[in-house]
């Protein structure tokens, strides 16, 4: 894939995460940051979140997921750890852009390696996907630019 890179003002808008363990904690703990309205679809989820859930900053419907739940959302985590399901919503026709945990060819929008500092947004993704390779660049970055940027 050839990236294209977008900035995302998510504030207000409603995104469906399916799939409750540490990778939806991470993602969902920037989502709420951004403003977005969390609904999560998942039978277990970590502390984290059941934490949010129980002080009613997101949503859990306390299910499997079920073919259709990604109807009316404006954009779709499928971060399960079922391949398959994954694949399953991301391959939905017509919904919404889907990020994907697992491996798949299915994934049309990708989280990168985020670091905020005096109003700068860092964004770090390697193609093809390559984490620690990204969290080591977004990292090095930041030190760099550490007491550098207040006024450039
Ligand atoms: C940067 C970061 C942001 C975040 O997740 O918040 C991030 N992964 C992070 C951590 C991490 N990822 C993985 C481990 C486990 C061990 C290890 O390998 O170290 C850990 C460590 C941990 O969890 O602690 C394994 C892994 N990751 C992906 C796959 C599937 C694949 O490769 O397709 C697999 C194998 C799963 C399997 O076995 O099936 C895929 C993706 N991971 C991405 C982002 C996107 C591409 C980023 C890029 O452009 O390079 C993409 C495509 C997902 C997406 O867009 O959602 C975050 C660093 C946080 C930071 O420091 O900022
Ligand atoms: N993209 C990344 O950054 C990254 C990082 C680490 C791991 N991974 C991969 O992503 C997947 C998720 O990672 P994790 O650590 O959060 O896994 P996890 O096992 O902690 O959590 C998986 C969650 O999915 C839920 N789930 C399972 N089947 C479901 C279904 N049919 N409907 C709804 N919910 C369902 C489980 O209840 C659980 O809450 C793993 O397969 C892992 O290999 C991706």
């Amino acid at each position: 894939m050839s990236a294209y890179p977008l900035v995302a003002d998510l504030a207000g808008d409603s995104v469906l995460v399916v799939g409750g363990g540490a990778v939806a904690a991470r993602r969902i703990s920037r989502l709420l940051e951004a403003g977005a309205r969390v609904v999560l679809v998942s039978p277990v989820a970590v502390s984290d979140l059941v934490r949010l859930a129980q002080d009613g900053r997101i949503a859990w419907i306390r299910r499997r997921y079920v073919e259709g739940d990604e109807h009316g959302f404006g954009y779709v985590f499928a971060l399960t750890d079922d391949p398959e399901v994954n694949d399953r919503i991301a391959g939905r026709r017509g919904s919404a852009p889907t990020n994907v945990a697992t491996r798949t060819s299915r994934r049309r929008i990708s989280v990168p390696a985020v670091r905020q500092m005096d109003g700068v947004t860092l964004a770090v993704s390697c193609q093809p996907p390559d984490p620690r390779r990204s969290r080591m660049i977004a990292d090095l970055c930041l030190s760099t630019l550490s007491g550098r940027l207040s006024g450039a």
